[in-house]
């Protein structure tokens, strides 16, 4: 599959149990693809669906009906049918994520919160640490919180963490909640830096940025969620 990421026919509702199993159509019959070297960026009003699509596609959420088609380990597997399992092997190596959002781990110090996901896949600590500085240096993060966790940080800080621990594998995929939500102009313009560096090395990227800025300096193709709405279509 020379495409990274292929979402065909997708939809899905959310079914509120505590209200008499009440069903929210949310998308329907999401359609597209991502070539290598593109940033897509979702683009639509408030409540459409934008997160939910992310969600579905690095399998934290159920997708109804439809297909979620990624490249991993040369083989063709789809998120929407693959066991826990696949889809744990497919966020370690094929498809990241960066949500809006730090999950602090206790005592964890910020250097090793970035360098955890290569020490994972087998790189040696010490090469992971100065792999994680080289970022934490990048992204402005002062030198006297690397070895504090991140608990106590401003949201700023910790998102600047969080980027620099899903920008520091080389996933093929790179999935883009609202990196830039909490961060100033400069962090931002690095941020944009280095979505476009991803782009040059081949990746392809979906995110959601709010930041009208951010949206125009990194998107190749806007894709408005809208399209999918079915309360639109029904309308
Ligand atoms: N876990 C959930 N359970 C029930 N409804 C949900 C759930 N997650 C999302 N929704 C609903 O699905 C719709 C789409 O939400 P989603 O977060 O995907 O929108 P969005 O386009 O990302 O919005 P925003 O731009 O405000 O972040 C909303 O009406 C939301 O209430």
């Amino acid at each position: 599959m020379a495409t990274p990421l292929v979402v065909s026919e997708v939809s899905k509702s959310f079914i509120m149990h505590l209200r008499d199993g009440i069903r929210l159509p949310v998308v329907a019959n999401v359609s597209f693809s991502i070539a290598e070297a593109e940033c897509v960026v979702l683009g639509g009003p408030s409540g459409i669906g934008k997160s939910s699509i992310l969600k579905m596609l690095y399998g934290n959420y159920a997708v109804d009906t439809g297909q979620v088609l990624v490249e991993h380990r040369g083989h063709v597997i789809d998120i929407a049918t693959a066991d826990p399992r696949m889809i744990m092997d497919v966020r370690r190596t094929t498809v990241g994520y960066v949500s809006q959002f730090l999950r602090t781990v206790p005592r964890v110090a910020a250097i090793d919160v970035v360098a955890e996901p290569l020490v994972v896949r087998g790189t040696d600590v010490d090469a992971a640490r100065a792999r994680a500085g080289e970022l934490l240096e990048r992204l402005n993060l002062p030198r006297a919180l690397w070895q504090l966790p991140p608990a106590t940080f401003s949201g700023g800080e910790q998102q600047r963490v969080n980027i620099a621990r899903g920008f520091i594998t080389d996933h093929r995929i790179l999935l883009l909640d609202e990196p830039t939500a909490s961060l100033d102009a400069a962090n931002r313009a690095v941020v944009v830096d280095m979505i476009r560096q991803k782009k040059a090395s081949g990746v392809a990227l979906l995110g959601i940025f709010h930041d009208e800025e951010v949206r125009e300096a990194v998107a190749d193709r806007i894709l408005n969620v809208t399209a999918f709405s079915p309360r639109k279509a029904a309308a």
